[in-house]
């Protein structure tokens, strides 16, 4: 399957798919600083599922610091894997476990896909044996955030995705949602709160009964070196966003200027959120996002990424970690 020939469904689209149915890099704010321990309940391990010598890396984090006893914390976890491959093996994996979970208590899996390096980490749901095990006629797939470009620019994200991974799996375009690219940020962003407001009248999404907000079964985030997460920037207003679900933001410190993301409110309302984190370069913004905090004032954009229910799992490699000094 080709790229070009599946066609995906814009928001306006789906809509009317439902009904049928009916039935870079910005310039890195984390100065660097030196290595710091991590907080003794914090147990990690340095093998990858693969290592011949230890079993997986599983360790209990709290991103956040002090404070992480809690059954908060309890839902949040850290792994650490020796190399990206590892990484990606263990993300499919867990994914792939997700989506059966989710289709044998809904019949629908409901995942929201970043942009950047996440789509390359992903690369080995297109490989056996998840190619075959996994139900991907139930997949319903979102953007955690999105670039207005064209859907074929080099920085468009729904390009990314479907070159890396969507044109190679079997689901139906359908289920596909793309924003609007002929819509001005603003109307792309309001016309996909829509479509979810669509999906969630059909019983394809749910709702959070905690927040009133949709809940993805998962949400998959990538970060910036600044510690943005989708198209929430640090110090950006949008970050306080509490009332929409979709918003829009047109002056982006990392290119293109104009995107549309998914507010705090609708990430934090997921059921899961992983966190995938590699490389040297994101190394100050873990190392933050892992240090006590003095005030909720500071906080990058990763740092707020926290639900009221669900479980919170990063998941790193050893250069992103490498400013974490009890690993
Ligand atoms: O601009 C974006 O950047 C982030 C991080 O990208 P990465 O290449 O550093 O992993 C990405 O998660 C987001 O979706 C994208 O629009």
């Amino acid at each position: 399957m080709s790229a070009s020939a599946a066609v995906s469904s814009t928001c306006a689209a789906a809509s009317s798919t439902t009904s049928r149915r009916s039935s870079s890099s910005a310039a890195s704010r984390v100065q660097a600083t030196p290595r710091r321990s991590l907080p003794s309940r914090l147990v990690a391990s340095r093998t990858s599922p693969r290592s011949p010598v230890v079993p997986p890396v599983y360790a209990t984090a709290s991103p956040g610091g002090a404070g992480g006893t809690t059954a908060a914390a309890a839902r949040k976890k850290l792994l650490i894997f020796d190399a990206e491959e590892y990484l990606a093996e263990s993300l499919a994996k867990y994914t792939a476990r997700l989506s059966g979970e989710a289709v044998a208590e809904r019949g629908a899996f409901t995942v929201a896909l970043s942009g950047g390096s996440l789509i390359k980490a992903l690369r080995k749901l297109t490989e056996s044996p998840y190619l075959e095990a996994v139900e991907w006629s139930k997949w319903h797939v979102f953007w955690v955030d999105e670039r207005v470009v064209p859907k074929d620019h080099a920085d468009s994200n729904y390009k990314l995705a479907m070159d890396g991974l969507l044109s190679k799996v079997p689901i139906p375009a359908s289920q596909i949602y793309a924003i609007n690219d002929t819509l001005s940020a603003e109307g792309a962003a309001d016309e996909y709160e829509t479509c979810l407001k669509q999906l969630v009248n059909d019983g394809v999404v749910a709702i959070s009964e905690v927040t009133g907000f949709p809940k993805l079964d998962l949400m998959l985030l990538g970060m910036g070196p600044d510690g943005h997460v989708g198209s929430l920037f640090p110090g950006h207003p949008i970050v306080n966003e509490n009332q929409k679900w979709v918003s829009y933001i047109k002056d982006s410190p990392k290119p293109p200027p104009e995107r549309i993301t998914f507010t705090f409110p609708l990430v934090n309302s997921s059921a899961h959120i992983a966190l995938v984190v590699t490389g040297a370069g994101k190394a100050g913004a873990v190392h933050k996002a892992f240090s006590d905090k003095q005030s909720s004032s500071d906080l990058l954009p990763v740092e707020m990424v926290s639900q009221q229910e669900g479980v919170l799992t990063w998941f790193t490699d050893k250069p992103a970690v490498s400013m974490l000094s009890s690993i």
